[in-house]
């Protein structure tokens, strides 16, 4: 694997009367990035959170906060998104009718470039934007809830995803994005995935966070090997 292994809990999934603790406990356990979903209702049928709950969680942690706009007409929020704290912003190619004026403007925004990808939609959707990003989000569920099962057709789409990454010479960062676990993990790092998005198996493990984490970190270590 050329780019390091990350592991990006999503906030989706923590006890909310409690997020500040939830998130600094993620940072302590070896967390490398927080993930932070926002849904719109409208892309996605679903309601999550937004600005006011970024603001206070960039004053609870020092981790790169990673968002995930599942938003219509993102353009708008880039630049609120990242005055509220985002270090890296992803909008949905499917939300995106000029996706590169879109991905331009994150980064005038001072944000690292993402974009999300829904399961049903081809990789070549991405060719031309390639030389833009620094992070692409593989959506491995349908989005808008979390604790879904992982989708198997996405591990090729990963493995093309890499390669075309490769061919551009870009160290992009490919994250998997809903049911990640310690089976789902293997498979999603040798097909090319090095940043595992992961709620339910951080925020909701029986034995705590810090068990989530580590269970993650030696499941990705296995498809490493595999690959090498
Ligand atoms: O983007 C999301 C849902 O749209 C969540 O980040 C994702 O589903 C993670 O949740 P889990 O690990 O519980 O599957």
């Amino acid at each position: 694997m050329i780019n390091k292994l990350k592991i990006a809990p999503s906030v989706l999934a923590a006890d909310f009367t409690r997020l500040g603790e939830e998130v600094r406990a993620a940072e302590q356990a070896g967390a490398d990035w927080i993930h932070f979903d926002v849904m719109d209702g409208r892309f996605v049928p679903n309601i999550s959170i937004g600005v006011p709950v970024l603001q206070a969680l960039r004053g609870a942690t020092s981790l790169p906060i990673d968002v995930h706009l599942m938003i219509v007409e993102p353009d708008q929020y880039i630049p609120i998104f990242a005055e509220a704290g985002a270090n890296s912003i992803s909008v949905h190619v499917e939300a995106c009718p000029h996706l590169h004026r879109t991905l331009v403007s994150i980064a005038q925004a001072g944000c690292r470039v993402g974009v999300a990808i829904n399961p049903h939609t081809p990789a070549i959707m991405l060719q031309e934007v390639m030389p833009l990003l620094d992070i692409i989000n593989v959506m491995t569920v349908d989005p808008g809830f979390g604790g879904q099962s992982f989708l198997d057709g996405s591990l090729s789409k990963i493995a093309q995803l890499r390669a075309m990454a490769q061919a551009v010479g870009r160290d992009i960062d490919i994250e998997v994005d809903g049911g990640i676990n310690t089976e789902t993990t293997p498979r999603a790092v040798e097909a090319g995935a090095n940043v595992l998005i992961a709620g339910t198996t951080i925020f909701r493990h029986k034995e705590g966070i810090q068990a989530g984490v580590d269970a993650l970190r030696a499941a990705a270590s296995q498809g490493a090997n595999s690959t090498s």
